[in-house]
């Protein structure tokens, strides 16, 4: 059952069903014909009855053409400026390198467009607060602009979320993490380019970051007080090898509540293999590992369990949540909630046991409103584009939103996290509006 699960919505996300087209449905067009656009837009577009991807436009016309046939995308446009001045597009999909968010957001919102707008949302907190404080952002009838952080949208997350929330005992430490293989990215990536906004903690490693700080709550801060990474050896697998790019990066930080947050990204994770191999053999092999992050809360003091009446003793319990792979979850993920169980006498432990709990949601719980509109093989994409849709018509959503503040948050903490590593911040664009 549990495999066919899995290949049936696996089957269902690479087919979905196809749904006829509302009149006023939005009619996105893509900036840029990057190699996301597909997952992010135009395949979750098929079942969503109010959305068309109408255009593609750049910087070569004759990419956007094949792009635009490949993909069934009626409208070609020459250039990105062409694309967002064109009346017949309501909204932009801005997928260009994170150092082009900033101003190709901000130019499209000028030009009247809702913004789906690539993570993370700008090179640096600078341009952050820039385009989310912008007048024409903040305005009463702006258009929508939202940061495309999809795996908040899926309900898996927003369940591992609400654990959180109802564990006992204050958060101790947190950790995410999240490790491409290699193979995934090619030597010319923009990742691996500065001036574009390239660097492993703009990439894999926002994500394990904006996770921890989901877990945490917007309002803490979190001070960065150990940071490493590898830098790109020049010349290696064909890549540049600019000085300022991290291929990798761990970090450490601290809340003022003394919570331990550990974050780490990499951008090509070789060499992790059971050290019954020999690490001369297995150093340059590519290496898997699940995207994860958990949550270890400190112990409380519970009623003491049937049975173990002994008034002399205390019954603690330390919980540890954790989500397997929070940014993929549509294929398979897994919450667990494991409690450790200590009796005590004094200083002195009599018993200790472990209990687990293993949860999924594909959906969300039976009976919520949005379990009837949401489908289990909705990919974290198909669950933004539903919310993006939901506000730009005004509808009642999910309740699931990254606002201006939350992602300004975000851009803070990469560059604090940028300069504790002895790095610059990603450069910051001199467009102006
Ligand atoms: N949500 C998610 O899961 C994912 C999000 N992303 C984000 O999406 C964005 C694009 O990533 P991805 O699709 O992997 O990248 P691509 O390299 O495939 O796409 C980037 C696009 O940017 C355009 N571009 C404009 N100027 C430049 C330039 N100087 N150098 C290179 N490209 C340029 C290209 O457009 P043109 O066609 O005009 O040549 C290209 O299509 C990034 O912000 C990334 O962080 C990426 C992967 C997953
Ligand atoms: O989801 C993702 O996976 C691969 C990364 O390089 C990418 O930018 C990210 O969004």
């Amino acid at each position: 059952m549990f495999l066919f699960d899995v290949l049936q919505r696996t089957y269902t996300v690479v087919f979905p069903p196809t749904a006829p087209k509302n009149d006023d449905a939005i009619r996105i067009g893509l900036l840029g014909a990057s190699k996301i656009a597909p997952f992010v837009v135009v395949n979750p577009a098929k079942s969503h009855p109010d959305v068309i991807v109408a255009a593609v436009a750049a910087r070569d016309i004759e990419r956007a053409k094949k792009y635009a046939k490949t993909h069934g995308i009626p409208i070609v446009h020459a250039s990105y400026q062409e694309l967002i001045d064109d009346p017949a597009i309501d909204a932009v999909y801005v997928a260009l390198p994170n150092g082009m968010h900033y101003e190709w957001a901000l130019r499209s919102i000028h030009a009247g467009k809702h913004v789906l707008l690539e993570k993370p949302s700008c090179s640096n907190a600078i341009e952050a607060k820039k385009l989310f404080n912008h007048p024409l952002t903040t305005a009463k009838n702006a258009p929508v602009l939202l940061e495309a952080f999809h795996y908040q949208f899926h309900p898996g997350f927003q369940t591992f979320l609400s654990e959180v929330r109802k564990s006992p005992g204050a958060i101790k430490n947190v950790r995410a993490e999240f490790h491409l293989s290699p193979g995934i990215l090619g030597s010319e990536d923009i990742r691996f380019r500065y001036a574009l906004g390239g660097g492993c903690m703009m990439d894999a490693g926002t994500y394990p970051l904006s996770i921890a700080r989901q877990i945490l709550g917007r309002e803490k801060i979190l001070e960065p007080i150990d940071v490493r990474y590898r830098g790109v050896q020049p010349g290696k697998d064909g890549r540049v090898g600019e000085p300022q790019i991290d291929e990798a990066m761990e970090a450490t930080y601290r809340t003022a509540e003394s919570v331990n947050v550990h974050v780490s990204g990499d951008l090509l994770h070789k060499g992790k293999w059971p050290s019954f191999f020999p690490a001369s053999w297995t150093r340059a092999l590519p290496s898997f590992k699940w995207p994860k992050a958990s949550v270890t809360f400190e112990p409380v003091l519970v009623d003491m369990p049937n049975g173990e009446d002994n008034n002399s003793s205390q019954h603690f319990v330390q919980r540890t949540l954790t989500m397997w792979n929070p940014l993929i979850p549509t294929f398979y993920h897994r919450i667990d909630i494991s409690d450790e169980h200590t009796l005590r006498q004094g200083d002195h432990v009599t018993k200790t046991w472990n209990e687990t709990k293993y949860k999924t949601a594909y959906n969300w719980p039976e009976g919520d409103r949005r379990a009837a509109v949401y489908k289990d093989w909705w990919t974290s994409y198909r669950c933004q584009l539903e919310e993006f849709v939901n506000r730009v018509k005004g509808r009642e959503g999910s309740g699931v939103w990254i606002d201006g503040a939350e992602s300004i948050a975000q851009m803070e903490v990469i560059d604090r996290t940028y300069e504790k590593a002895g790095l610059k911040p990603r450069p910051t664009s001199t467009f102006e509006l």
